[in-house]
Parts: structure tokens; sequence; C-alpha cells
């Protein structure tokens, strides 16, 4: 008769365990909708002093968002991601509307991971009990602004958009207690912001900050993107080319910020009257294009020898605006 050799006999033992304890934690994430039901859940692990590993989202999940899961389940024991549309963030003119909200296929993608213990999705009402009208003169309640990083940038088009982030994200930390927790690079402003709201609220948390993930032609991947036709996605990548070439440039040496931007600028102009000669339905409409100090996120004048910068822009592709960043020489 056939016999198993003791140690292959062990390794398919342990494949069989590793599998029934990821599918355990599979079959296991908990949904947990309300502050009280989260608080609980949390309260074993504070017992068992195993670490907390937050990635706050607004669903809608994407390769960039699950990569930032993936990193958060090999620093931490124990997982939990959140999927809230929060109101706050968003101009009264803005999407929060048709903000695209795909929960089952979320937890579906979440699941597939198996290294989720918690998806934390709590109602507005309860984030905001003294509710939250867009029109800033009608709000009540604690509101959280970083001041000096939070309006210039993003803040300049969108001047509600960090205090609304702010507050969101101190909320939620209040309520996760996370031991890290972990942002992407796309939002290169968004990580400044976070750093300081945890270092100047004593936020005894780590923060970590993922790469970029991309489509195959370097468009950076954001849950906005559901709203571009595939043409005009291809268009879109002129703005990840605009910023390659600015990068480029600071590669070979060149320190004057007039010439950078001006690389920059001619790529977004050629795509920009590509697209209107081809009268193709939609226009490319440039925001802004900017070399900014890392710490300060002012626009360098002058690039130092040794000084990083962050190389980052707004494009609009028809009424949708997407954002980019390249770094030079710094981390964010
Ligand atoms: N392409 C990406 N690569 C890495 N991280 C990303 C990427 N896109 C988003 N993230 C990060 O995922 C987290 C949640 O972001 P969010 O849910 O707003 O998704 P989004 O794709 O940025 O959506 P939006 O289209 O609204 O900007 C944030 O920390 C964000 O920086
Ligand atoms: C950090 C965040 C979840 C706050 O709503 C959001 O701004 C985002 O998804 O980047
Ligand atoms: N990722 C940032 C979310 C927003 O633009 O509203």
């Amino acid at each position: 008769m056939y016999m198993l050799r003791p140690k292959l006999l062990g390794s398919i033992n342990n494949f069989f365990r590793f599998r029934s304890m990821s599918s355990q934690k599979e079959q296991s994430i908990k949904i947990l909708e309300t502050i009280p039901s989260f608080r609980s859940w949390r309260q074993q692990f504070i017992k068992q002093d195993k670490q907390v590993a937050f990635v706050p989202t607004m669903g809608s999940l994407h390769e960039g968002h699950l990569n930032l899961v993936k990193q958060a389940s090999e620093h931490c024991p124990i997982v939990v991601v959140s999927i809230f549309v929060n109101p706050a963030q968003f101009g009264p003119n803005e999407d929060l509307d048709k903000y695209p909200r795909t929960l089952s296929h979320d937890l579906e993608l979440l699941r597939s991971l198996n290294c989720v213990d918690s998806v934390f999705l709590p109602k507005v009402k309860d984030i905001y009990p003294s509710g939250i009208p867009l029109e800033i003169e009608k709000q009540k309640g604690t509101f959280i602004e970083v001041k000096g990083i939070s309006h210039q940038l993003e803040g300049t088009t969108r001047p509600l958009f960090f205090r609304g982030v702010s507050t969101v994200v101190a909320k939620l930390f209040n309520i996760v207690q996370p031991n890290h927790t972990f942002f992407g690079q796309k939002d290169a402003q968004q990580c400044a912001v976070i750093r300081a709201l945890i270092s100047d609220l004593h936020f005894p948390i780590e923060m970590h900050v993922g790469a970029t993930k991309r489509e195959h032609n370097g468009l950076a991947m954001s849950s906005r993107n559901q709203y571009l036709t595939p043409e005009m996605r291809n268009y879109a990548t002129a703005l990840y080319n605009a910023l390659t070439t600015i990068k480029n440039g600071l590669g070979k040496g060149e320190r004057n910020r007039e010439i950078l931007l001006s690389k920059g600028y001619e790529i977004i102009e050629e795509a920009t009257k590509t697209v209107k000669e081809k009268n193709l339905g939609f226009e490319l409409k440039l925001d802004y294009l900017s070399v900014a100090d890392p710490t300060t996120l002012e626009e360098l004048q002058e690039i130092e020898e040794g000084k990083g910068a962050i190389i980052s822009g707004a494009l609009f592709v028809g009424t949708t605006r997407i954002i980019d960043n390249l770094l030079f020489n710094c981390t964010l």
C-alpha cells in the first residue's frame, strides 16, 4: 500500500490547517454598522494585546485599496477596513450623490483577500450626530482643521475638503483605535494632513503610506475613474505624463521652476488640443501643476540641491477631476 512519508503528511496537514485558518478569517469578517458594536468587538484585542491596523476608505474598492489592506495585514494580526462616504469632504456642487457605492462587490473583494477581520460601515447620522449639511454656514458640531497645509493645492479648488477629511479621520481613529493606519500616496496632500493630525492630536498611531497603483497606461487608479469612458481614460494619462516629464527634468538636474513646469504644460496643452480637434465630446482642462516643498506644501521657487519636491497636479477630464503626484527625493 502507498504510504505517505511523515514529512509530506505533515506539510499536507499544515496546508489544510493554514487553509482552514484563512477560510475561517474569510468567513468571519465581522461587518459592524454601529459605534457601540464596533467598540465592543474591538475590546477583545486590547485584552489580548493584539495590534490593530486600519485602512479608511470611501468604498468602490480597487487594487490601490486592496494593496493597502494587504500591507496592513503584513504589519498587524488584526485588520479593520472602514467604508464611509463622508459628506463633510464634499463641496455643495461636488459628486456626493453620484459617488460610486458598490458595497456587496467591495465585501467580495475584501473576503477574497482572506486577511480582513472587520469592515466598519458607520451611518452618517452616527458619525455626525448634529447633522451634516454641505453648506458650512448651516453646519453644527465639532470640526477639525489642520491649518497651514490644507488650503493650497487641492484646498484651492476644494476649500473644505481637508476639514472634512481631518474631521472624519479623527472620529474614525477615536472609534477604531488603531495602532497602525494605511493611506495611499495617490492622495499626497491628504497623507501630509493626516500625518500632522496624528502628531498634533497625539494619536498613538503609526502611519504608513502605500505606493500609488496605476493602470497599465499609467493612469492612477481611483474610484472616480468609473466616471470615465475608455477614451477619456486614455487622454487622462496626460496628467501622469506631465508629472513624469517634470520629474525626469529634476532627475537630469534641471532646477528652474519655470522650465520644469513649462514642459508639463506643453504635454497637457497638446492633449487638450487633440481632444478638441478630434471633437471627442469632452474637454481636458488643467486645474494645476505644482512643484512643492514636501513639508510646507508651498510652491518651490528654487528647487535647491538636496531638497526634495512633491510634483502634483489635477486635471478635469470632462466633469471628472483626477489628481496624481510623483515624489522627487522625498517621502510622505
Ligand atoms: N491608486 C491608488 N493607489 C494607492 N492608494 C490609493 C489609490 N487610490 C486611492 N488610494 C488610497 O485609498 C484610500 C481610500 O481612498 P478612496 O476611497 O477615496 O479612493 P479613491 O480611489 O482615492 O477615490 P476617489 O476617486 O474618490 O479619489 C486613501 O488612502 C487613498 O489615498
Ligand atoms: C481618508 C478618507 C477615507 C476620509 O473620508 C478619504 O478621504 C479617502 O478615501 O481618501
Ligand atoms: N481620495 C480622496 C477622496 C475624495 O477625493 O473625496
